[in-house]
């Protein structure tokens, strides 16, 4: 396929996504299905100007002055490419399958914006119902913060210390580019997307397949360092979903000690199992049931909650979920992480720890959270998370970390957004 046709086919899913409301990867799927004939480069083209275009919403309409599945597309183009009006036309000459070209009025607005600098709103690329709530957790860097969140990010993993070295993982996946992560002490990353490619598929590795490895966000790896779980403890992974943190806990803790992997939801934790047998984790006990952790309650030296939440701070990724979510939904889940945090105290033993993570940037979900916690349950109370951070990092402490809490972003640490806050039972 040429330029042209990819284009009109990122149009095409995009105005799928509006219309039908539904997740890009299912109308990237569905897409895929009925045009057959597109190739594996074609594809991760397609797919470029699609996340493109969600990671830039705002951005790209205003090049237009007003927003369509084809403005948008044709502005994030633009804007990721560096590309001009005139040189886009001349590239789509004569190709039958290009959508419709700039008229003059569209060609003259986007020339003269895209000579302009951007307005910070647009840059930020946040939805305008939470664009208050952004700036008050970011304050005067909201839009250099929003700009990091709307930009590709990087494919990260996490070596599993119970299996492989740092170094054994690097050697084999050299032909990925892979380079060790600049915070985590475990991490591998491979860079962001230049252009129409695609990350490699790393789980099809020899080295994934044998558990040297787990695809890890280099924040979440971070806060599972964090969370600071030492060998022979007893330790509770509240809301395990799949596992990513508790496989982190695992390996951190040298198989010693126990972790009590719990989720509510039993269909989010059921690919555990196959994870823990990879990683050659042999200290996790699955539950799926609360009342299995009856025996656990007031014993725990660290209950870890890794909340449901906005997923605000993975919007890189998910970009189609930015535009999806609602106030209702925030308060929602603010609901659910103070119920969820009030049970998950009762595990905690004297002198223990609990650790409230969220991949969120709402400080409604993170301090304010942790404030309104620490109301309701006078025996806890924060640590020093630079003390905590010195613990565990050589790197130095990020722009975002106070008595509060840390939190990790995009634009500050180079990785999605993650907010930690750890506290300790008198
Ligand atoms: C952010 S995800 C966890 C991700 C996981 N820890 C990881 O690192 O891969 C939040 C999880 O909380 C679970 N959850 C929601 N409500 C819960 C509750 N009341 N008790 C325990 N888990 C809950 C969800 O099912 C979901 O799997």
């Amino acid at each position: 396929m040429r330029l042209g046709g990819r284009l009109s086919a990122a149009i095409e899913i995009i105005q799928d996504i509006e219309t039908r409301h539904r997740p890009a990867a299912d109308a990237m799927r569905d897409w895929g299905l009925s045009h057959r004939f597109a190739g594996s480069g074609d594809r991760a083209a397609i797919g470029n100007l699609v996340y493109d275009a969600l990671r830039r919403r705002r951005s790209a309409a205003w090049l237009f002055d007003t927003e369509t599945p084809r403005t948008l597309v044709l502005g994030a183009y633009f804007l990721e490419t560096s590309t001009i009006p005139d040189a886009l036309a001349a590239e789509l000459e004569g190709d039958n399958f290009a959508p419709a070209p700039l008229d003059s009025g569209e060609t003259a607005t986007v020339t003269q914006r895209l000579a302009q600098p951007m307005p910070q709103a647009e840059r930020a690329n946040f939805p305008l119902w939470c664009e208050e709530s952004l700036i008050a957790s970011f304050g005067e860097n909201w839009a250099e913060e929003g700009e990091a969140l709307s930009a590709r990010p990087p494919l990260d993993m996490r070596v599993n210390t119970l299996k492989a070295t740092r170094e054994k993982v690097l050697k084999a996946l050299a032909h990925t580019h892979a380079a060790s992560s600049p915070i985590a002490p475990h991490g591998v990353r491979v860079p962001p997307i230049s252009g129409n490619g695609r990350h490699p598929n790393v789980q099809a590795e020899p080295a994934y397949r044998k558990g040297w490895f787990e695809v890890q966000d280099e924040g979440s790896q971070i806060v599972a360092e964090l969370a600071g779980a030492d060998a022979g403890q007893q330790v509770l992974d509240f809301c395990a979903g799949a596992g990513g943190k508790t496989l982190a806990l695992s390996a951190r803790m040298e198989n010693k000690g126990q972790v009590f992997a719990f989720d509510a939801d039993k269909q989010r934790l059921a690919p555990i199992f196959d994870r823990l047998k990879r990683a050659g984790s042999r200290n996790v006990q699955v539950v799926s049931r609360l009342d299995g952790l009856e025996r656990q309650i007031g014993q725990m030296d660290l209950v870890l909650v890794d909340a449901p939440c906005t997923g605000s701070g993975t919007w890189r990724r998910r970009p189609d979920a930015k535009w999806r979510l609602t106030r209702q939904q925030l308060e929602a889940r603010m609901a659910e992480q103070a119920e969820i945090l009030d049970n998950a105290a009762s595990f905690v033993r004297p002198g223990g720890r609990l650790v409230y993570i969220t991949c969120s940037v709402f400080r409604e979900e993170n301090q304010d959270q942790a404030d309104a916690f620490l109301k309701r349950n006078e025996a806890f109370s924060r640590q020093d998370h630079t003390a905590l951070w010195a613990q565990c990092f050589s790197a130095p402490v990020p722009a975002y970390l106070d008595a509060g809490g840390v939190m990790l972003t995009p634009a500050s640490t180079g990785t999605d957004g993650f907010h930690l806050t750890s506290f300790k039972r008198d």
